[in-house]
């Protein structure tokens, strides 16, 4: 069998369970052999290729997500370690990335918090594009602590990233950070507890950084009133939003004494709000 034949036989089966089935074969092929994406065109199939190839389309078959079975997930300019503890990050929280270097032409940011930060995708991107910079990552699972960590050593930010425990849902959570900060960047979970998600998001994917009570609102509740103590009196906060979410969180911002902006993703749909403290709209 070629490589071409293997890929298009895992495209039909894979298409039962996935929305991208050639790209998540020729990533899993890719993965096989040990090499990237682009360079698979080059091979020739080896020996041991098939039957690995079939291991990780069945994997696949079962909803697990590609980015599990290979460990790696692209995000803005860097190449992150995932595991199961850890959400994917998503292409769509790159709007928070553009949203602050949209706002923070004049004025780069030399302090950066991310709330919630997970496999660290938000601070490190923010790390890459700001290389004056230094953040903190706080994190309630200590597991996907280890994997931030691993990523900002990995990538060399070891000396600019300090990634520490936090549980927002803990009273004086704040307490041990070093405020101010001029960026503060959160992906909190916002799912609502009784959504029906896809089940390579739902069997997968860590449930403490998707739901957020029966509104989705939960986290964006606690989060947004402790923002005025974590900011800079210049410093802005970008909160991502899902779907429907907008006014409600923009409401609870504004309660808070923020004005607020939003900026959509590729898809057009509202996906990250800026708070500017002390001017309400
Ligand atoms: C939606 S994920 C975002 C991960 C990463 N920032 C990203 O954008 O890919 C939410 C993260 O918040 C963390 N989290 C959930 N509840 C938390 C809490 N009460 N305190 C601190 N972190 C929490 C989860 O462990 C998870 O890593």
């Amino acid at each position: 069998m070629t490589i071409a034949e293997a890929l298009r036989e895992a495209t039909q089966t894979l298409a039962r369970v996935s929305d991208t089935p050639r790209l998540d074969a020729e990533l899993l092929m890719a993965h096989t052999f040990g090499i990237s994406r682009s360079t698979l065109l080059l091979k020739r199939m080896r020996d041991d290729v098939p039957a690995a190839f079939a291991a990780l389309i069945a994997r696949r078959s079962a909803h697990e997500p590609v980015a599990y079975i290979t460990g790696r997930q692209d995000f803005w300019t860097l190449t992150l370690k995932v595991t199961p503890a850890v959400l994917i990050p998503r292409a769509d929280s790159e709007t928070l990335i553009e949203a602050a270097i949209s706002a923070l032409t004049e004025r780069p940011p030399a302090r950066i918090l991310d709330l919630g930060t997970g496999s660290g995708a938000l601070l490190l991107a923010a790390l890459a594009q700001w290389r004056d910079a230094r953040g903190v990552g706080i994190d309630a699972s200590d597991a996907a602590l280890a994997i931030a960590q691993s990523n900002a050593s990995t990538l060399g930010f070891g000396d600019r990233a300090r990634m520490l425990p936090g549980d927002w849902r803990q009273p004086g959570w704040w307490d041990a950070l070093p405020a101010p900060f001029d960026l503060i960047v959160c992906n909190p979970p916002y799912v609502e507890t009784t959504a029906m998600l896809a089940p390579q998001v739902m069997e997968h994917e860590p449930h403490c950084a998707l739901f957020a009570g029966e509104d989705g609102l939960d986290d964006y509740r606690i989060l947004i009133p402790a923002l005025p103590a974590l900011l800079a009196p210049e410093g802005i906060a970008i909160l991502e939003i899902g779907a429907g979410q907008r006014e409600d969180v923009a409401a609870l911002a504004t309660a808070s004494g923020f004005a607020v902006d939003c900026r959509q993703d590729l898809a057009g749909h509202d996906r990250a709000l800026i708070l500017r403290p002390g001017r309400p709209d």
